[in-house]
């Protein structure tokens, strides 16, 4: 360390792997969130506290799959069978008449003592209203048995679910208005920089836009996160150490910036001041100098400032923390392997999290990979993986993450 308390020449840098399985060790020893209840239409994107047990059997009956006529096949002898009730969803049928059949829509139930429906296309009506049914009928055919998607008793939706529009319809499905679910986590967002400016505010000399702050805290929204947005940090020990102890009680302090080794990076001194301060120094292009730590007990993610770095790190790091803060277990994006349509001859130390795109079925790559150039990030459908120290030669396969899989 240097006098300053920086980091001197650089040491291994720590794979992106390990960064990862320490930052959802972490997550998981944290305190248990307090659970809510919540009607089921506000549950979108949270997260179950627990397991969905279904009160029902679905269907509650057997119903017919088909609009048709319903019959028991042993009164199926090749004769017509005359029509000895009619049945639309949402009503109650009798019990069948032996020798008959029954008139029958999609959804209704099926009568007692019926035990297959044809479908009204292989149904004939007589002009005496009698049914005549040609094809080969099967038992059980058209019908829906009780339970065939769930029973009384069985688990639908485990702990630790994040509910989306398909989670949401299966709770309604199984008569649920209301959800128990893991409280909102509170996470506190900071931006800091002496060269930004909000947007819609006049430029300086030397000063830029900030962004970073409206891709986390909207990202943060749409994660189901409660966002406090603590706006812009001086470059000053003193304002961060200030400005990090009045931020109240939050689960999370995600920053940005200031987490390298310049001379106005000062959010790891105050960590190692005020807390505990692991400078990870990541094996991850864009987004090496991820800091995490802890600022008087509060868990602090610091995303380096770069924009296309802070977008990296907070899918890649962030967004598990913050996923499994929450009990969730599956919190690592799906993706898939294509072939390279990019040469990438001089590979570095550092695993590359690539801005790009599918074309023809090969990943391509944006022109400008600067992590400086957020523009790439919205050119892309996703990023593409490159192997710390692997060159690259068009057709070798890349893994592909897409960006959907992230941002929700
Ligand atoms: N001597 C070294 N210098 C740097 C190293 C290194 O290893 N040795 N690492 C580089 C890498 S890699 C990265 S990544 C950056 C990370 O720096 P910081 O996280 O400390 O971020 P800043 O220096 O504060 O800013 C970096 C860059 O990003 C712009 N920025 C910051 N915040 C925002 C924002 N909210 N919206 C838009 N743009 C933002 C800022 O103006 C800088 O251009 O360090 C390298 N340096
Ligand atoms: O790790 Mo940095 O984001 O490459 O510029
Ligand atoms: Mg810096």
């Amino acid at each position: 360390m240097n006098p300053a308390g920086k980091p001197g020449k650089q040491g291994a840098l720590m794979p992106v792997e390990e960064a990862l399985e320490r930052l959802l060790a972490m997550a998981g020893s944290a305190p248990i969130l307090e659970r809510e209840r919540l009607p089921l239409a506000a549950a979108q994107g949270r997260v179950l506290a627990e397991a969905l047990i279904s009160s029902l059997d679905l269907p509650p009956w057997p119903n017919s799959a088909m609009d048709g006529y319903a019959l028991r096949l042993e009164d199926w002898r090749g004769e017509p069978l005359p029509v000895s009730q009619r049945i639309f969803a949402g009503q109650a049928p009798e019990p069948l008449q032996p020798g008959t059949c029954a008139r029958i829509f999609t959804g209704a139930p099926v009568p007692a003592g019926a035990d297959c429906v044809e479908m009204q296309e292989n149904a004939q009506v007589q002009d005496d209203q009698r049914v005549l049914f040609s094809e080969p009928l099967q038992l059980g055919q058209n019908i829906r048995p009780q339970g065939q998607e769930t029973t009384v008793g069985e688990e639908v939706l485990a702990a630790g679910t994040r509910l989306g529009p398909i989670e949401q319809g299966l709770a309604a499905s199984l008569g649920c208005a209301e959800l128990e679910v893991v409280r909102r986590v509170r996470v506190a967002v900071l931006s800091t920089g002496d060269e930004l400016v909000e947007p819609g505010q006049p430029l300086g000399p030397g000063q830029i836009y900030n962004s970073n702050r409206v891709v986390l805290c909207s990202w943060l929204q749409r994660l189901g996160c409660e966002v406090l947005d603590a706006g812009i940090l001086p470059d000053d020990l003193a304002a961060t150490r200030q400005r990090l102890a009045e931020l109240g009680e939050v689960d999370l302090i995600l920053s940005t910036g200031g987490v390298s080794v310049g001379e106005a990076d000062f959010l790891g001194i105050a960590l190692r001041e005020e807390g505990e301060l692991a400078l990870w120094k990541l094996a991850i292009k864009p987004g090496k100098p991820l800091t995490f730590g802890h600022f008087r007990g509060v868990p602090v993610i610091g995303l380096p400032g770069n924009p296309a770095s802070t977008l990296v790190t907070f899918a890649l790091l962030a967004r598990p923390y913050l996923l499994r803060r929450q009990g969730v277990q599956q919190v690592q994006p799906l993706s898939f392997q294509v072939p390279a349509g990019f040469v990438w001859p001089q590979p570095g130390n550092r695993r590359e999290y690539l801005r790009g795109r599918l074309e023809n079925g090969q990943a391509i790559i944006y022109r400008n990979q600067s992590s400086g150039v957020l523009r790439s990030a919205a050119w892309a459908e996703g990023l593409v993986e490159v192997l710390e120290g692997r060159t690259l030669v068009q057709g070798d396969r890349v893994n592909f993450i897409p960006l959907s899989e992230v941002l929700d």
